[in-house]
């Protein structure tokens, strides 16, 4: 079992925004985690990849506590990648997928061609070859995007963990992003744990998805499983229906667009009329 948790729990100042979070992940595995804005997935993430203490529960990789693993250790076994990374306004692309390196260079090891090959492959993987001496500031939203992605792949770690990978990217990077996830779960072994608000994204692509509301864990379970159930209404507060869209395919959410609206537009008129 690559990753796991149990009763895991994160408290910002005196507010628990986690509360109790189980994980088996598998080797292999692709994990979703959906919920509404708020809800905990991005602390879910910070807490797996070690760099949250919580308040209560613990977080392993193969049974050793990731709080007791020297960093670049951990960094061998789990990449993570936030919502919005930072970097210097001057750092290249190829300069950034290189520091992807860095668990895997030390003192007394420079970059040797098992590194130059990861960093290749890294870069291909995410078509960004052609913009390797680009800085980060001369590329569109989604390049820096794929820029951050190929930094994680090229870190080679057997636990991906992607805080919504696809936010910036136009409909065709998206689809390139989630193929890449399948492909490294599918060959490589990797396993995932993604952040994602696009729930047929989540659906299509997932073997398991973890819903969160209000920092509690309340469905753990397969796509097909989550179709049986009316969580998606309950907690996001919408209506709709799964349908299926293929015999070996898990059900997409079709959600109902009401087009109205929950607040009135219109200011209230004044005495004055105005
Ligand atoms: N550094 C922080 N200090 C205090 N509260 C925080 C901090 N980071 C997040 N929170 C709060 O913790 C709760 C969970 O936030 P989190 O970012 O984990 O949610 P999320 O599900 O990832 O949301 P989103 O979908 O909007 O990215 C929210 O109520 C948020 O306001």
């Amino acid at each position: 079992m690559p990753l796991t948790c149990s009763q895991l729990s994160v408290a910002y100042g005196r507010r628990m925004v986690l509360d109790g979070f189980d994980l088996a992940l598998e080797k292999g595995e692709i994990r979703a985690l959906i919920g509404p804005n708020g809800s905990g997935k991005s602390t879910a993430l910070q807490a797996l990849a070690g760099l949250i203490r919580p308040a209560a529960g613990s977080v392993a990789i193969d049974g050793r506590p990731v709080d007791a693993m020297p960093r670049r250790e951990l960094a061998r076994h789990l990449a993570y990648l936030p919502q919005q990374p930072t970097a210097p306004d001057e750092m290249t692309v190829a300069q950034l997928v290189r520091q992807g390196r860095f668990a895997h260079v030390g003192l007394f090891r420079g970059y040797g061609p098992d590194d130059e090959q990861a960093i290749r492959w890294a870069l291909e993987c995410t078509g960004l070859s052609g913009l390797a001496d680009r800085s980060l500031t001369e590329l569109s939203g989604g390049e820096r995007q794929r820029a951050w992605i190929s930094a994680a792949l090229a870190q080679e770690a057997q636990i991906l963990l992607l805080d919504e990978p696809t936010t910036f990217l136009d409909i065709g990077y998206q689809v390139e992003v989630l193929d890449l996830v399948y492909r490294l779960s599918r060959d490589r072994g990797v396993a995932i744990v993604m952040a994602i608000h696009d729930l047929n994204q989540a659906m299509s692509v997932c073997d398991r998805i973890s819903l969160l509301e209000r920092g509690s864990l309340v469905f753990d379970g397969d796509p097909h499983a989550l179709a049986g159930t009316s969580l998606i209404e309950q907690v996001f507060r919408v209506h709709g229906t799964f349908v299926p869209i293929a015999a070996d395919a898990p059900p997409h959410f079709d959600v109902e667009l009401a087009r109205r609206s929950s607040f009135a537009l219109q200011r209230p008129r004044t005495a004055s009329g105005r």
